[in-house]
């Protein structure tokens, strides 16, 4: 049977699901057949987590009809979703982090026993190794170790495994939920043709991803989303990325990153740094890439420019560092707090008068910026957490900007940000930049590293190369990224 005829796995009809006053899902209709990989994208808060979530069982509609192999659904929820074969890897990394990698293969998999004995631990160890192996071949992960105790991407990965893994129930539909959001290209790469050997064999993917190319070049099938409803449909080769970014609703013109680079050599240098390979310097007004295989280096030295720039923990009316941190659960967002405390924190040196915060200043300064970069909320006094991933990405975003730091370092900070907003925030770090404030960004996506002025490529902890405007390409990055490894 090909995917056409096949009754589809499952199908959610005219769903409709409030949060509050916000609309998350407003009479949505998806179906996803057995043998196909559909990508579904949409702007940030345009209801995909919400849908994928109903297909995961962990949310049930207001209105709306939930049908699985043809036949409606009563009662559903995560155990009868697990039933039928569908496994999620969420946005936010969902895994324990005091649990190994084994542990947490257990939990995923209930069909692997009782917690007495050991048996189930050497099944959960040779079912995830084996995965691991087989998507991500060379991954370096120990099964043993402990989920905290892993960088993002590992994490990430092995949570892929854990979904693609087989212990008995096989899994039928797999829904990746910006599966690529922490990984390199090397890696982004392995995972998409996984994603094509699972398909190819027969099983579903729903593949949420804000990189067009990635979702056009994978995907049998594109949906798009906008305001809680499916606006688009067509098979991906009926889609180019500009025609799926306008169904997106976006608006903003790609940046012609060439033209908009600047020669900054002879401006004074802000940043200097010796030690790990080729000297590094960021001069004022540039913007500075931090590129090569994730892990390799580049975080540690962001955090080491933010350590000596930084002089305490105490907010300063005149920081001269800001920081953009790139695990966002972890160590980006206070999670009790509102919108507005997130977005002010960094700044309340600026919105105190006599040891007081000024509340209509803090209101005055979040409202601007929730204007500025489009935060989709109501109201910027709700929880951070009733915010979509990529419109939390957005305030950790506007909280660096909104100080006066010269200096904005940022680790990776575009992840789950949707295209139409990355392309606005682009514009707005130009516009920052030519009014001379410097920006050090590493990023996991190469297509962000050539907008840069420079671009410093790491390997194994060092600076390996460095490329200045013309020399930033995605084949130079590349061949620096493996320079020896082929021979
Ligand atoms: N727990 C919640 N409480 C309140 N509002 C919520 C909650 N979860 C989601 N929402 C709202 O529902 C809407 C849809 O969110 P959803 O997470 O589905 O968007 P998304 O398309 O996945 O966005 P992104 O690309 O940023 O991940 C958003 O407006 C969001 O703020």
């Amino acid at each position: 049977m090909t995917p056409d005829t096949a009754p589809p796995l499952i199908e959610v009809e005219q769903a409709r699901l409030r949060f509050g006053a916000v609309k998350a899902l407003d009479g949505a209709t998806l179906h996803i057949r057995p043998g196909e990989c559909v990508g579904l994208v949409g702007h940030n808060g345009a209801g995909k987590s919400t849908i994928v979530n109903v297909i995961n069982g962990a949310l049930t509609p207001d209105e709306g009809t939930l049908r699985a192999e043809g036949a409606p659904v009563e009662r559903y929820g995560i155990k009868a979703a697990h039933a039928l074969g569908v496994r999620c890897v969420f946005q936010e990394l969902s895994l324990c982090p005091n649990l190994t990698v084994i542990e947490n293969t257990r939990i995923v998999h209930r069909e692997l026993g009782s917690g007495r004995g050991l048996g189930w631990r050497s099944t959960a160890r040779r079912i995830i190794e084996r995965s691991l192996d087989e998507i991500f071949p060379g991954h370096g992960i120990d099964s043993r170790a402990t989920v905290g105790s892993l960088s993002i991407a590992q994490r990430q990965m092995a949570e892929i495994a854990m979904a693609f893994s087989d212990a008995g129930a096989p899994p039928r539909l797999v829904i990746l939920d910006e599966p690529t959001s922490s990984l390199d290209a090397t890696l982004a790469g392995q995972l998409l043709a996984q994603v094509r050997r699972f398909v190819d064999a027969g099983g579903s993917v729903i593949f949420i991803s804000h990189i067009l190319h990635e979702i056009l070049s994978t995907s049998d099938r594109v949906v798009v989303m906008k305001d809680g409803n499916v606006v688009a449909e067509r098979p991906a080769g009926g889609f180019t990325a500009d025609s799926l970014f306008e169904a997106m609703g976006s608006v903003a013109k790609p940046e012609n990153a060439a033209q908009a680079r600047r020669d900054l050599s002879s401006a004074p240098v802000l940043l200097e740094q010796r030690g790990r390979g080729l000297p590094f310097r960021a001069h004022r007004g540039e913007l500075v890439g931090l590129t090569g295989l994730s892990g390799h280096g580049q975080t540690e030295m962001l955090l080491e420019l933010y350590r000596q720039r930084s002089g305490d923990w105490l907010p300063l009316r005149d920081p001269a560092v800001a920081f953009v941190a790139g695990d966002r659960r972890v160590n980006g967002i206070f999670h009790l707090w509102s919108i507005l405390e997130n977005f002010a924190v960094a700044s309340l040196g600026d919105l105190t008068r006599r040891g007081l915060v000024n509340d209509s200043a803090v209101a005055d300064k979040g409202d601007g910026w929730k204007r500025r970069i489009e935060i989709r909320t109501q109201d910027m006094n709700n929880p951070i957490l009733s915010l979509s991933g990529g419109n939390q990405q957005k305030v950790l975003f506007a909280r660096a900007l909104a100080t006066r730091a010269p200096v904005v370092l940022m680790d990776d900070p575009m992840r789950g940000v949707d295209v139409g907003t990355k392309r606005e925030v682009y514009q707005i770090l130009r516009e920052e930049a030519a009014g001379e404030r410097t920006f050090v960004w590493y990023s996991t996506e190469t297509e962000e590293v050539c907008l840069c002025d420079r671009v410093y490529v790491f390997r194994e902890g060092e600076i390996v190369a460095e490329l200045v405007g013309e020399e930033i390409n995605e084949a130079n990055i590349l061949a620096a990224s493996f320079q020896g490894e082929a021979a």
